[in-house]
């Protein structure tokens, strides 16, 4: 639908009117804050001259207190009204550059008008009418932009729903408070904004897609009433960016209660937290909280334990093939994240609370104050019906009351007497500081005419002092020996054979039990073993939680196991999760919570899970789409997004000088085509190392690790698992060759790799190429092996 030249000038006269509104206000808010940003700065100065300080009674005190008090008070309510302000005039001056990107024309049933309503990040309203000039994208009347087409439409309030007509749907693109572009769409129309939005070069950083956000994903984004949202989509259907868009929308909301230090996204890795970190800002909210699943393994294990992390575990799954272990290793990284083994945990665990708990003594100075029989005994001696945890929690108390009896004679040993002679006169002044404190603390004034008395004390403080760790052990639990518990899972006559059902117990089962007892002998934890070993410790030992955290979000969650959800339900009791994930991108051995939609599905239960499916991928052109998805089984399901480009090529080279030589040739012709951002993607860290350390005498460019600190634009070199949720304009294929991908496990860490391209995906192998390639459709791809380096 053409617009009229009449209609242009007319949106333009609009603009500016808008953009000079928003201009006054955000002066005046500037001027006002200035204010502000000057009493407080006088408040301080003058802090003291304003309150009187008198303490020569009770009375006098209780007055100087809330004097003190009131000007703290004003101070904190100057700042906060300067924060408040300050944060919208942010917000607005965003604004005068692009005031609004939508519009549509309403007509609400029984009215005789349409209204024009704008939509953009924040709402403005015009002080002098008291008029919207613009509509926060997240109002409810806002919904009706991104799921309608012209004609009847209907968008909910707390109210109820609101039915009537939208007779126009327009869009701009505005910048310098300038309309470059606009259109309106109609029923036959495709987004042609999108197309604009999609065609652009990628960036270091994610944008925000609030002028394009399709259906589907609004769909995402404004659910408000399931416990579980799971959202399946293919590579580049919008997963993330839609979950972003849903933690704005939310902060909207319920922007009375919620707090973006409420919401909690896991990501797959830390370089992903810095590719996300702008979409939010960028909307005028400030950043929810993020970290990893390894952050908080390492965080609970990392003092016990060597952790292993996913990507070292990959890389082994990756190389360690001629390894004699490496059969056994796979299929227990498989079973030690399936729900049979979650089962089996939670068997053992009943199992434990009649019969088999280990502990460790409680000794001290090389003296055991309750040996670890003595321990089970008593805890086997508690009534049964009370629950596990609880048990070990009686255990505690009567441990503590243990060692306090073993404490009240020890001062009168020998080896008291020697600790008080070895004191420096240093130590002892400061012991006997420290005593007077105490004894004052408690209300009690001794006098220290007498010796033998002061001795006695000090010898008691001695005591007490070396005996603190030990009781620490016993409130934090230690006395459960946990790492034997888990250990005694593996132990040739150990339990874990018989608690798994037979028909799901491993065949190579005895060879993972020996392989997981070396490991935990030098105490290392396998990450396959990190979260069980952590779930069964928080069984006994009572879940830790966090009852601040409102909302979950788990990007890329079919790299999730059974146990991580589960773990991660417990951990945050109040907490509603949104899980994210594309089951055609599980990289990593085990088996995913995606895979069968059961287990994610029963963590809340039917009624509370919501599964959203999308199924149109906007990231890659048309080509690369068509392309990838015949990789996979179920593919043809994916539909790709209308937007051309160039079919994904391969060339065989056959040694590595050529394949470094045509590599090199082929970033510089896409540099000089304008790409800026270009990936060299590699199977593993080692051959990411390999390639950069070739590369980097011909081309500049950058080896991306799992410690690099964020992505840059420019061209990298890194493994393909780091890749996982982040873009690139150009994508080169480091070697897909036979040797490098063929076995059915590393297929979707293949298809991972070639769908972060967005325009252009270009395939090298060394010899002869990899049948996931090969077996496709061979209109999908071009083969480049016989023409000249220099087309
Ligand atoms: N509605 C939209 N408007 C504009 N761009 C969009 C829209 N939806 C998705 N995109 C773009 O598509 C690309 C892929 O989106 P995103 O990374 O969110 O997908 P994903 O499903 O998380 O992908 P993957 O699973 O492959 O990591 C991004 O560049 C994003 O900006």
């Amino acid at each position: 639908m053409s617009i009229s030249e009449k209609d242009w000038r007319e949106e333009q006269v609009r603009v500016d009117e808008v953009t000079t509104k928003i201009a006054g206000q955000v002066e005046r808010l500037e001027a006002q804050f200035g204010e502000t940003k000057a009493d407080m700065v006088d408040i301080r100065k003058h802090f003291w001259d304003e309150v009187t300080l008198n303490f020569s009674n009770m009375e006098e005190v209780m007055d100087t207190y809330f004097s003190i008090k009131q000007q703290a008070d004003v101070l904190t309510e100057r700042e906060r009204s300067y924060r408040n302000s300050a944060a919208a005039a942010a917000k607005l001056r965003r604004m005068i550059d692009s005031p609004y990107f939508g519009r549509i024309d309403f007509r609400e049933a029984g009215e005789p008008k349409e209204e024009p309503i704008y939509l953009g990040i924040a709402s403005f309203v015009d002080e002098a009418s008291d008029t919207f000039l613009i509509y926060d994208w997240r109002a409810p009347v806002s919904s009706l932009y991104y799921d309608y087409p012209p004609g009847p439409a209907v968008y909910q309030t707390p109210g109820g729903d609101v039915a009537g007509e939208m007779t126009v749907k327009r869009q701009y693109v505005i910048r310098g408070h300038e309309i470059k572009l606009m259109f309106d769409t109609g029923i036959t129309i495709g987004d042609e904004l999108l197309k604009q939005v999609l065609s652009r070069s990628s960036d270091a950083q994610m944008k925000t897609i609030v002028a394009t956000i399709q259906k589907e994903q609004n769909r995402i984004i404004r659910d408000d009433s399931h416990r579980m949202l799971i959202v399946q989509g293919a590579a580049g259907s919008g997963k993330t960016s839609a979950a972003l868009q849903r933690v704005a929308y939310l902060l909207y909301k319920h922007r009375e209660t919620l707090k973006a230090d409420q919401m909690l996204l896991f990501s797959p890795n830390p370089l992903f937290n810095s590719y996300v970190s702008t979409v939010l800002p960028e909307l005028g909210e400030e950043n929810m909280q993020q970290t990893t699943f390894q952050e908080y393994l390492q965080h609970r294990l990392g003092k016990d334990f060597e952790v292993e992390d996913p990507f070292q575990q990959l890389e082994y799954v990756l190389s360690g093939v001629n390894d004699p272990d490496y059969a056994a290793r796979m299929e227990g990284i498989r079973y030690k994240s399936s729900v049979s083994y979650l089962n089996a945990i939670r068997a053992y665990y009943e199992l434990l609370g009649q019969e088999g708990m280990a502990f460790r003594s409680i000794r001290f100075r090389g003296r055991t104050v309750v040996a670890a029989g003595t321990i089970k005994e008593r805890f086997y001696s508690y009534d049964r019906s009370i629950r596990l945890p609880n048990r070990i929690v009686l255990l505690r108390d009567w441990l503590l009351e243990q060692l306090a009896s073993f404490e009240k004679d020890e001062w009168k040993k020998a080896w008291v007497e020697e600790e008080i002679e070895l004191l420096s006169t240093e130590d002892y002044q400061r012991a006997y500081g420290k005593m007077r404190r105490m004894n004052r603390a408690q209300g009690r004034e001794v006098s220290f005419d007498d010796f033998e008395k002061e001795k006695e004390l000090l010898a008691r403080m001695i005591v007490q002092e070396q005996i603190k760790p030990v009781k620490n052990r016993i409130k934090n639990l230690r006395f459960v020996h946990v790492q034997a518990l888990y250990r005694q899972l593996f132990q040739e006559e150990g339990v874990g054979r018989s608690l798994i059902a037979s028909n799901e117990l491993p065949p190579l089962w005895s060879h993972i039990c020996k392989q997981t007892l070396e490991r935990l002998e030098r105490s290392e934890l396998a990450y396959e073993d990190a979260t069980p070993y952590l779930y069964l410790s928080e069984l006994l030992l009572g879940f830790q939680t966090n009852t601040s955290v409102r909302h979950v979000i788990v990007d890329e969650a079919q790299d999730y196991s059974p146990f991580q959800l589960e773990f991660l339900k417990r951990l945050f009791p109040r907490a509603r999760m949104t899980a994210l994930g594309d089951i055609n991108q599980a990289i990593y051995a085990h088996g995913s919570v995606l895979h069968e939609l059961d287990p994610i599905v029963a963590l809340y239960g039917p009624e509370q899970t919501e599964i959203i499916r999308l199924t149109r991928s906007y990231r890659s052109t048309q080509e690369i789409v068509e392309f990838t998805r015949g990789m996979l089984p179920g593919g043809e399901e994916i539909e790709p997004f209308q937007r051309s480009g160039e079919k994904p090529t391969m060339k065989v080279v056959h040694s590595t000088n050529a394949l470094h030589e045509e590599i090199a040739r082929d970033v510089e012709s896409l540099r000089a085509e304008g790409f800026a951002s270009i990936a060299i993607i590699a199977q593993s860290a080692e051959e990411s190392a390999a390639a950069y350390e070739a590369l980097r005498e011909r081309l500049e460019l950058r080896l991306i690790t799992k410690s690099s600190p964020s992505f840059e634009q420019g061209t990298l070199v890194i493994p393909a698992y780091l890749a996982k949720g982040v873009e690139f304009d150009a994508v080169i294929l480091y070697n897909a060759s036979k040797a490098q991908y063929s076995r059915e496990e590393v297929r979707k860490l293949f298809y991972t790799a070639c769908t972060r391209a967005m325009h252009q995906l270009r395939l090298y192998s060394l010899g002869e190429p990899t049948p996931f390639v090969t077996e496709l459709a061979r209109d999908t791809w071009e083969d480049r092996t016989h023409e000249e380096a220099n087309r």
